[in-house]
């Protein structure tokens, strides 16, 4: 029987696109039994495999007008590839839209680091529309660079016209900005978002751990969360200016979290530094501080250290098939649930155990 599938697009073809699309192929043919690293092998009757990337925008010279399963190896990608043998996808990475999606302040960091950019002519919103439409996109992915406002406002506006599902990867308030949600709601089109909590990634560990102490009756006094990598993500924020949502969005995952919100100096999370020899390793330090029985100090340090793009990968992979499901229970605006359990500023906070329950329940 042939299966049904999910058309997607992708904006930005850098590490996250990367790892979502080689694992698309990974587990195309493989049952659920061998399938490790999975949330869920199903969602509404979709299997990983079932996602199709129908167009992808980009605006580095290597990968315009290339094989869209050709470019996620090219340069300045550096990702640990899983699944390099793609066959052509007849896709050809289209040129996108740059507004602020190009940093120049990389420039001195090599060809290997950073965007080179295209001299191919930009779209238009009208040409963006209009090809999200002729190749049937369901589910709009965007991975922009971080700090990436106007040009992900450029794609919002794309999908609200062309009627697909966005999913906002990255931390630009989309989802949990009223006023885009309104828009979302009045044009009945499911929004997921904003900024993906990677697999087993520093978010979803600190809250953890954050509700740990919670339960446990500890005083939480104070906190940090450190970050090291060495992708083009990592060397993009080097520039402080570009980081500031990434910023708000990750403290308050965390503070949502935690036994009572903690003043702003006692609690410090944030990418920390760029390490070029990193590649697409993160490297997360934690320390939390408090008081337990007798009000005797206690405190405590892990150090986490993960693939940075296959993480995403591994939620993205879920969060496409909740759109998908989405479009088919004619739902619009902001999708709750998944936004909750799968990002880290959704527009309302949940506890993690609370949406994956009812994600578990309503959803797969
Ligand atoms: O590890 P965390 O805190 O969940 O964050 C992970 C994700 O955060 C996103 O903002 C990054 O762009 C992703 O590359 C990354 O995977």
């Amino acid at each position: 029987m042939e299966r049904k599938n999910i058309r997607i697009a992708v904006i930005g073809v850098g590490n996250c696109a990367s790892s979502l699309i080689q694992g698309i192929h990974y587990y195309r043919d493989r049952g659920a039994e061998e399938c490790i690293g999975l949330l869920n092998y199903e969602i509404g009757g979709y299997q990983p495999g079932d996602i199709e990337v129908v167009a992808a925008f980009d605006i580095d010279k290597r990968k315009v007008g290339v094989d869209v399963n050709e470019a996620v190896f090219a340069l300045p990608n550096c990702t640990t590839v899983f699944c390099g043998d793609l066959p052509a996808s007849g896709v050809k990475v289209s040129m996108g839209k740059v507004l602020d999606g190009y940093s120049e302040h990389m420039a001195n960091f090599g060809d290997d680091r950073t965007f080179l950019l295209s001299s191919e002519a930009e779209p238009s919103q009208a040409d963006v529309v209009d090809q999200l439409k002729k190749a049937g996109v369901d589910v709009l992915m965007n991975y922009l660079p971080v700090g990436s406002q106007k040009a992900t406002e450029f794609y919002a506006e794309c999908a609200l016209e062309a009627g697909c599902a966005f999913v906002n990867n990255i931390p630009v308030f989309i989802a949990s900005n009223p006023e885009w949600a309104q828009r979302f709601e009045a044009r009945h089109i499911p929004i997921i978002g904003d900024d993906i909590k990677a697999q087993l990634g520093a978010t979803i560990v600190h809250r953890t751990l954050g509700n740990l102490f919670k339960k446990r009756g500890v005083k939480l006094e104070r906190t940090y969360q450190l970050n090291t990598g060495g992708n083009t993500d990592f060397l993009n924020m080097l520039n402080r200016e570009r980081l500031a949502s990434k910023k708000e969005s990750k403290t308050e995952a965390v503070q949502a979290a935690i036994p009572q919100r903690l003043e702003a100096e006692n609690i410090h999370v944030g990418p920390s530094d760029y390490v070029p020899w990193q590649n697409d390793n993160k490297v997360c330090f934690i320390r939390m501080e408090g008081k337990l029985f007798g009000d005797v100090a206690m405190n405590l340090e892990l150090r986490l250290s993960v693939e940075d793009s296959p993480n995403s990968a591994g939620v993205a992979i879920d969060t496409i098939r909740c759109a998908k499901v989405a479009l088919e229970r004619n739902m619009g605006g902001i999708i709750e649930i998944p936004s909750a359990f799968f990002c880290k500023h959704p527009p309302r906070q949940i506890p993690d155990d609370e949406s994956y329950a009812t994600l578990m329940e309503e959803w797969v």
